[in-house]
């Protein structure tokens, strides 16, 4: 639906083409520009409740016999949804607190993800600082769990002085990540991180985004 109530495009095109939300046109958009997911990709989607990504993400694996496996994760319990086949699983669980071991396990031989989105967002209180740091935790918990700290610590950016190996990451090297944030300061904080820990950091607001939103995604491609 549109701010007003009334059916948007992409709520309407979302209902026509068996989308379980709008949202799809968001990663539909990301995907035709950027291309992340490929055949055989291992793609971990964190907040993906009600499973538009995932719709999208398990068609971009192309056909069952491309391989390729999609995990998603939510606070919420969410079904695979309607149009996703057997490589789609979701897990309930809060990706602030769940141990990074134990998504590893998820992927492929445990070798990590080559593809980490996150969609995820509180809801929203109107409250622009407060809205905008609840977004930056989860963006740096996205961050953070797909490059893991060391090399949060070795970008120039970073303040907090030398690596720490003890919290590797699950984007495998080359991988790309995608990550929600509300435009801030802060915002463009995680750029300067991303900028030197992958070949490409550039920012995206899909069309799908609704006008009121102040929601911009960020696309970090080949994690070095
Ligand atoms: C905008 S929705 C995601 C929409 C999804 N990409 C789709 O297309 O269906 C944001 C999601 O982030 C989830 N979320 C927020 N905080 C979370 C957390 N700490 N752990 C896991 N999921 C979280 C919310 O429950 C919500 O379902």
């Amino acid at each position: 639906m549109s701010g007003a109530g009334v059916p948007d495009f992409f709520y309407r095109e979302a209902q026509r083409l068996g989308y379980v939300a709008r949202s799809a046109f968001k990663l539909l958009q990301i995907q035709k520009q950027y291309k992340l997911i490929k055949p055989g990709s291992s793609v971990l989607d964190l907040g993906c409740a009600p499973g538009a990504w995932l719709q999208v993400a398990c068609q971009s694996l192309g056909p069952l016999r491309s391989g390729g496996i999609v995990v998603g994760m939510d606070i919420k319990k969410v079904k695979v949804p309607p149009q996703c086949d057997s490589r789609v699983q979701t897990i309930a669980a809060d990706v602030l607190n769940f141990p990074r071991q134990k998504i590893r396990e998820l992927s492929p031989q445990q070798l990590g993800f080559s593809v980490i989105l996150s969609d995820m967002c509180h809801s929203v209180s109107g409250i622009t600082t407060r809205d905008a740091a609840l977004s930056a935790e989860l963006g740096m918990r996205a961050l953070d769990l797909a490059v893991g700290q060391a090399a949060i610590s070795q970008s120039p950016n970073d303040d907090d002085g030398g690596p720490n190996e003890s919290r590797p990451g699950v984007l495998r090297h080359g991988g790309h990540l995608v990550i929600k944030l509300l435009e801030s300061e802060d915002a463009q904080d995680f750029a300067r991180i991303c900028k030197p820990i992958f070949n490409k950091a550039s920012w995206l607001r899909p069309k799908a985004t609704r006008p009121s939103s102040r929601e911009i995604y960020l696309i970090c491609q080949g994690f070095r």
